[in-house]
């Protein structure tokens, strides 16, 4: 299936300059988000895979349905202030911003095997934090699934050493 034939590109958004990847118009058509799901679903396969991570808020709309159908749990990775419970926290920069994320101190066992999801790798500000956030808590990154990569923005160079799996790029 052409996947990218179901993102919408919103042209200066959400600050001019920046072509923003809706991807909300692949996740309202059934057939799509679950042929994405899919993939990411037999990628995680091969990786014996004891739990997601996704970061807030899209890496939710890509994990959760991935944790479900491996049967595993997700962990969430919220922005400051939204986790009840003792936190860790990073701070990273963004495409048009820089904020921070945090983790439940108990959220990953050490040892775990964690898939990092997430629906956009852009500057690879976000999955370094998370990434971060994970190893601190002593889980291995055995991958990172997302389904767009901006490949002009180099996030990649920030994931040496560790798989990534993207379904589209740009
Ligand atoms: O590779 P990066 O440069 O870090 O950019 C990618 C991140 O940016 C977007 O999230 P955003 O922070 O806009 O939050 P949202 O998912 O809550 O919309 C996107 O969902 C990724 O998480
Ligand atoms: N260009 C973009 N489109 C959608 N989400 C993003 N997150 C960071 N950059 C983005």
């Amino acid at each position: 299936m052409d996947l990218k034939q179901y993102v919408t590109i919103v042209e200066n958004w959400p600050k001019e300059g920046i072509k923003f990847k809706d991807i909300t118009t692949l996740m309202d058509n059934g057939d799509a988000y679950r042929y994405a799901t899919d993939q990411i679903v037999e990628y995680a396969k091969e990786k014996e895979i004891d739990l997601i991570v996704g970061p807030e808020a899209r890496g939710f709309i890509i994990g959760c349905p991935v944790a479900y159908a491996l049967g595993v749990g997700f962990a969430p990775v919220r922005k400051p202030g939204k986790l009840p419970r003792e936190t860790i926290k990073k701070e990273y920069g963004l495409e048009y911003g820089k904020d921070a994320l945090t983790i439940h101190k108990d959220a990953i066992k050490p040892g775990q095997r964690v898939l990092i999801t997430d629906d956009l790798l852009a500057t690879g500000g976000t999955i370094e934090a998370t990434i971060k956030l994970v190893e601190e808590l002593g889980g291995i990154v055995a991958g990172c699934a997302f389904l767009i990569e901006l490949t002009y923005l180099d996030g990649r160079d920030k994931l040496e050493g560790y798989e990534v799996l993207t379904l589209m790029q740009y």
